[in-house]
C-alpha cells in the first residue's frame, strides 16, 4: 500500500498558538518547498486557532494534515487531506496511548479514510509534549529500536516518529530507529535549524519535521532545511 508520506522529506509544523514572522503570510509559508503542513502543537491550542491555520493555508497546493493533540481540537474541513493522530508509545500512563483515542472516537463519526496514526518516542525531557504525556525520556538506542519495532510489528504503525521538541536529538538514537523499520515511514523532528542540522538529521531518518524554525527564524530560514533535507535523498 502506498501512503502521502512515502514521497516526502520534509514537513513543516505550524503551531496555531504559534504567530508567523511579522510581514510573512501563509502564501510564503505554503511556498516554501516543504512537502506537507502538518498544524499541531501540545500547548494552548483551539478549534477556533487551528481553523484559522486551516483557511489561511487552504487554497495553496501543499498537504494539510492536521495533528490534534487532544480531542476538543479537531475540526471537520474539507481542506485538510488528513489526520495524523499521535499516540505516545513511552507514554507514563495510558491515557495518551489508547485513552484519549477512546473517547475521541465515542464522540464523532470519524472518516476513517482520513485518518491516520503516529506512534511517537517522545525523547526531550523539557518538552511540553513530555511533560504532559509524563514520557519515560530515559531510553538508550536499543530501547528506541525496540520500541520502534514494537510499534511496527505488533501494532501496525506506518509512521513512527521520534520526536526531540526544541532540541536538535541524538543521532546514534533516531540512526537506530530508523534500521529497526522495514516498512514504516520514520519521522524525526526537533531542533532542526538551517541546513546542515536538517541534512544530518535528513541522513538517519525518512522525514524530517520542521517546527519552531518557523514562528522564530521564517520562511527563509526554512527553506534553507527544505534543501537540506532533499538534498539527503533517500
Ligand atoms: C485522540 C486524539 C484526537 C488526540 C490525542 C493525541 C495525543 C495522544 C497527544 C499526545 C501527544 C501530543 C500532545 C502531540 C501533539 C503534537 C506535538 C508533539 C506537538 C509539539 O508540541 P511541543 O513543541 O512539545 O509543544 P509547544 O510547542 O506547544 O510547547
Ligand atoms: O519545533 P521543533 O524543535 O522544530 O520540533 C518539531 C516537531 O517535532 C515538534 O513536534
Ligand atoms: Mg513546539
Amino acid at each position: 500500500m502506498t501512503n502521502p508520506w512515502d514521497d516526502w522529506d520534509h514537513v513543516l509544523k505550524v503551531d496555531p498558538d504559534k504567530d508567523l514572522r511579522a510581514g510573512e503570510t501563509f502564501e510564503d509559508v505554503c511556498r516554501t518547498g516543504t512537502d506537507a503542513i502538518e498544524i499541531g502543537g501540545t500547548l494552548d491550542v483551539t478549534a477556533e486557532k487551528m481553523t484559522r491555520v486551516v483557511d489561511a493555508a487552504a487554497e495553496y497546493d501543499v498537504p494539510l494534515y492536521q495533528e490534534p493533540s487532544n480531542p476538543g481540537v479537531v475540526i471537520d474541513s474539507p481542506a485538510l487531506d488528513g489526520y495524523l493522530i499521535p499516540t505516545v508509545f513511552n507514554a507514563g500512563g495510558p491515557f495518551w496511548i489508547t485513552g484519549a483515542h477512546k473517547e475521541w472516537v465515542r464522540i464523532d463519526d470519524l472518516d476513517w479514510t482520513r485518518t491516520h496514526t503516529e506512534a511517537y518516542i517522545v525523547l526531550n525531557p523539557e518538552a511540553s509534549v513530555a511533560q504532559l504525556t509524563e514520557a519515560d525520556c530515559d531510553l538508550s538506542a536499543d530501547d528506541v529500536a525496540a520500541y520502534a519495532k514494537v510499534a511496527e510489528r505488533m501494532f501496525g504503525q506506518e509512521i513512527v516518529y521520534v520526536e526531540y521538541s526544541g532540541t536538535f536529538g541524538d543521532t546514534e538514537k533516531v540512526a537506530a530507529a530508523h534500521d529497526a523499520l522495514d516498512d514504516a515511514t520514520l519521522f524525526y523532528g526537533g531542533g532542526i535549524h538551517d541546513y546542515e542540522s536538517a541534512n544530518e538529521m535528513a541522513a538517519h531518518s525518512d522525514v524530517i519535521v520542521v517546527g519552531d524554525l518557523l514562528h522564530d527564524e521564517g520562511v527563509d530560514a526554512v527553506r534553507e532545511t527544505v534543501k537540506g533535507a532533499k538534498d539527503a535523498g533517500d
